[in-house]
């Protein structure tokens, strides 16, 4: 496998990237850096309070500015949040970071596992949710690898990344 050194989740809301993240980096005895989280810790707020007071444009140059301010990280397990991949100059900082995993949903499922709660991207109707879904969709599966996490819980999504890790390091 190409010596990357760290893993990147990419994928839409409610993918798992949080929760399969963190099990992940258990697994795997990396360090693990939820981007959301990170990000609540920097300014103090949580995200859809910085959504509020500020709008989607600023949370967007907040992600950006993380990215930058990474420098040389290893052994680190990186869950995105469901947009951060989908700017030319996210991708380039995160591909260059690491390993990109996509955890594929559909939008049904995400809808129902995140409940639509606390996610202020899911606030729209459906057919604006569809169409970002879809084209976000184009961008996630530019990744290295996508596992589909549909029908698999979070135990058997964390485990098929091991695995497969496993296998490429042979
Ligand atoms: N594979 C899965 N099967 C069932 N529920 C899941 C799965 N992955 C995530 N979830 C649940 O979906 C919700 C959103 O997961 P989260 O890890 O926050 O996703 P993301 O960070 O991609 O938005 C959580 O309640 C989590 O427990
Ligand atoms: O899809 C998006 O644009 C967003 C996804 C959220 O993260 P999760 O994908 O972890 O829910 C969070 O970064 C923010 O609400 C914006
Ligand atoms: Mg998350």
């Amino acid at each position: 496998m190409r010596d990357k050194a760290n893993i990147i989740l990419i994928g839409f809301m409610g993918s798992g990237k949080s929760s399969v993240g963190s099990r992940l980096a258990k697994n795997l005895e990396f360090d693990f850096m939820d981007m959301d989280k990170e990000i609540e810790r920097i300014t103090q707020m949580d995200i859809p309070s910085i959504f509020k007071k500020y709008g989607e444009y600023h949370f967007r140059s907040v992600e950006t500015a993380l990215l930058k301010s990474l420098g040389a990280k290893e052994k680190t397990v990186i869950s995105t949040g469901g947009g951060t991949a989908m700017c030319a100059e996210n991708w380039k900082i995160l591909s260059e970071l690491g390993l990109l995993v996509h955890l594929y949903v559909t939008l049904d499922t995400a809808i129902l596992r995140t409940g639509g709660k606390d996610r202020p991207m899911l606030q729209q109707d459906r057919g604006q949710l569809e169409s970002m879904w879809q084209k976000r969709l184009l961008v996630y599966q530019l990744a290295e690898h996508t596992v589909d996490t549909e029908g698999r819980s979070i135990e058997e999504v964390t485990q098929y990344i091991v695995d497969f890790i496993k296998i490429l390091k042979e």
